[in-house]
């Protein structure tokens, strides 16, 4: 299929107000897009079902599958649309919010003090005037710009627009094998990856490896833990482990150890949890929730590379999951471009760091934003 035919089923789609996702894997050549029949609001309760899972950090009775039994699927090469993209966007942040964000993480520092939370991630949600139906535009430019991110546009007409190019892999499992990540620590890309990182850096990742390792372990055979490196998201750094190893439990179960990890909630989760509820002065929806293909068919060739033709002919199909955190997306409603944008706060965050942080991130959504 053609990249123009690709995108004109989705516009198609989102102008007769029926949910689909299109979504492009980090590092992948093909953007893929479920397109469904009808407006139904699907949701799945054991993870058993088929299709692409779109979940919100707190609230797990909103949980939407667009299911691949009721879905049409499309495929297509992705290759560098050679979009002009030199726009340098001038949008400004607002004082107020600023104070605003300062405050709660101010407050989240003196929390951390006096009870015994030692991380809580704090976020905040910034709205710029975006028109509905340049929502196309920003998807492709996500595309171009964040080729190592999982990069998404999903629709549905009950629920909303949400996009993002998100570096966080949630969880992927093929078979029974699986991979997550501990990511966390944040600083900006100046040309190299050779960087230094703070105690603060080191340890809120640490904090995120340990707890990945404790909840997973009665879960897992042969767990295994990389030692953190530095990995570029845009123009941002992280601190990433990679952990994988043979799971012995449902994917239902390993959910809901997972998620929220302390590297979008806090720790303790709970204690966090409570926090980030009381004191962030808006609904994170989506945001921080996960997103990705559940349970589907992939088909592997062997030997793609060999004269013996008989040798290409076998294939491996196995079912896959592909789950990734909602993060670095925004949600498009009222004409407006809703940015998501948080940092994980330890007792020795300092405020304004912490401010310029979320400033840095929300570059990621800002600069597919402008024509
Ligand atoms: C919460 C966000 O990102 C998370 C928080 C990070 C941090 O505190 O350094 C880094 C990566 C993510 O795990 C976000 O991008 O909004």
């Amino acid at each position: 299929m053609f990249l123009e035919d690709f995108f004109s089923h989705i516009k198609n789609q989102y102008t007769n107000n029926l949910p689909f996702v299109a979504y492009r894997k980090p590092n992948d050549s093909r953007v893929k897009a479920m397109l469904q029949n009808t407006d139904a609001l699907y949701s799945t309760q054991g993870f058993e079902d088929k299709g692409f899972v779109f979940a919100p950090f707190e609230d797990s009775s909103q949980t939407v599958l667009i299911p691949l039994e009721h879905s049409e699927t499309k495929c297509c090469d992705f290759n560098s649309l050679l979009l002009n993209n030199s726009s340098q966007n001038q949008i400004k942040t607002d004082e107020t919010d600023k104070r605003t964000h300062v405050n709660l993480v101010q407050k989240g520092i003196e929390s951390i003090g006096m009870k015994h939370l030692q991380k809580v991630v704090l976020s905040r949600c910034e709205a710029i005037p975006f028109s509905e139906n340049q929502f196309l535009s920003a998807f492709k430019k996500l595309l171009q710009n964040y080729p190592n991110a999982f990069v998404y546009c999903w629709y549905h007409p009950k629920v909303g627009l949400w996009l993002g190019a998100t570096p966080e892999t949630l969880i992927h499992m093929s078979g029974n094998r699986f991979k997550t990540m501990a990511l966390a620590g944040t600083q900006s890309y100046k040309d190299s990856l050779e960087v230094t990182w703070n105690t603060k850096e080191k340890d809120e990742q640490q904090f995120v490896t340990d707890y990945i390792e404790s909840c997973l372990k009665p879960y897992v055979n042969h767990l295994s833990v990389t030692e953190a490196k530095t990995v570029k998201a845009g123009h941002i750094l992280h601190l990433q482990s990679n952990v994988s190893g043979v799971l012995n439990a449902s994917l239902h179960t390993i959910l809901k150890k997972l998620h929220p990890t302390p590297a979008v909630c806090g720790l303790p989760v709970n204690e966090a949890k409570a926090f980030i509820l009381e004191n962030e002065s808006y609904n994170r929806e989506y945001y921080t929730g996960f997103l990705g293909e559940l349970n589907v068919m992939e088909t592997t060739s062997r030997n793609t590379n060999r004269r013996n033709v008989e040798n290409n002919a076998y294939h491996s199909v196995k079912t896959v999951t592909n789950l990734f955190v909602n993060l670095r997306c925004m949600q498009i409603k009222n004409n407006q471009a809703l940015i998501y944008v948080g940092g994980g706060i330890t007792k020795d965050s300092i405020p304004e760091h912490e401010w310029d942080e979320t400033v840095s991130k929300a570059e990621t959504m800002k600069q597919v934003l402008m024509s």
